[in-house]
């Protein structure tokens, strides 16, 4: 039943269109009923006009079609379809009930441990499934982030994504602050590189949940630099365990990241997401 948009061909007509949900370089996201089913989603309106302008954003947009069409986990965002009229590209797309992560994030200043641990599990669940279809993310951000009904992360924008082994440039754009170090590395032309680095960017991603900033923040040139370098500083008041698991994920080389079974099992995830673990440190208690 999770699949209820189930005609393949869709049009405009088949929408009550409602309020605005937000809104991106080349779009808008509106609230949507679909009028047989009164099944409730989020859909994505691309003005083709924007699109053409020859930077490669139509096939981006192809991209995040075919990839995340064939996607189905509980912490990735569905796309349930897609249509066309003359000026405009319409994705079908799950509704994320709490909206965008990175707006909590900024309201919150920053997560507790225990709510951190939750979101990052989630996040290494959630990559597994793509890595294991040797889909690449390659954009894991706040910004790239929604919030289910009942608190569980979604991934969202598979823009940047691709299948593994890859050599397109990712021409920069937004934040340098989530690019690991071999993305930044001039030099070699192709820029092949592996899944290894979505753990880079859980890495910095862990950190800014705790932190409330980027590890690597700074002027541009800086932030490269200290990329280069993994130069960062954990403050004291994170836990050791915690601070141990992102030393694991920020490490230059690639291949020496600890892979995602680890994360899962690492201690700090254990300590917060494990059922049955004793309530005494269990700030909160699980759902
Ligand atoms: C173009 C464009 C805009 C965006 C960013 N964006 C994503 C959404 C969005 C999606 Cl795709 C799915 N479900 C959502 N739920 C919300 C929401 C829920 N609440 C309570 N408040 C909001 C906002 N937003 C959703 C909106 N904008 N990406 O490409």
């Amino acid at each position: 039943l999770d699949q209820p948009l189930v005609p393949k061909q869709f049009h405009l007509g088949m929408f009550e269109i409602g309020r605005p949900l937000g809104k991106g370089k080349f779009g808008r996201v509106y609230l949507a009923r679909e009028r047989s089913t009164g099944f409730i989603c989020a859909l994505k309106v691309l003005y083709k006009s924007e699109l053409q302008q020859g930077t490669g954003v139509e096939k981006q947009v192809r991209r995040e079609i075919e990839i995340q069409s064939n996607l189905r986990h509980p912490n990735i965002l569905k796309l349930y379809g897609h249509f066309h009229d003359s000026k405009r590209i319409f994705l079908i797309l799950e509704f994320a009930g709490k909206g965008e992560l990175y707006k909590h994030l900024r309201r919150e200043n920053r997560f507790p441990e225990w709510k951190a641990a939750q979101y990052i599990a989630q996040m290494a669940a959630a990559l597994r499934y793509l890595h294991r279809k040797h889909v690449i993310h390659r954009d894991i951000k706040p910004e790239n982030i929604l919030v289910g009904i009942h608190g569980e992360i979604k991934i969202s924008d598979f823009g940047w994504s691709v299948h593994a082994p890859n050599n397109r440039r990712k021409t920069l754009c937004g934040t340098l602050d989530y690019l690991p170090p071999e993305m930044i590395k001039s030099g070699s032309k192709d820029n092949w590189y592996t899944e290894k680095v979505d753990l880079w960017s859980l890495g910095v991603l862990m950190y800014e949940f705790l932190v409330g900033e980027a590890p690597f923040e700074d002027t541009p040139i800086m932030t490269h630099k200290r990329i280069a370098r993994a130069d960062m500083t954990i403050p004291e008041w994170v836990s050791k365990e915690a601070k141990d698991l992102i030393k694991k994920l920020l490490v230059l080389d690639p291949e020496k990241r600890i892979p995602l079974e680890e994360v899962q099992q690492h201690p700090w995830i254990i300590k917060h997401c494990v059922k049955g673990e004793r309530a005494s440190n269990r700030e909160k208690p699980l759902k």
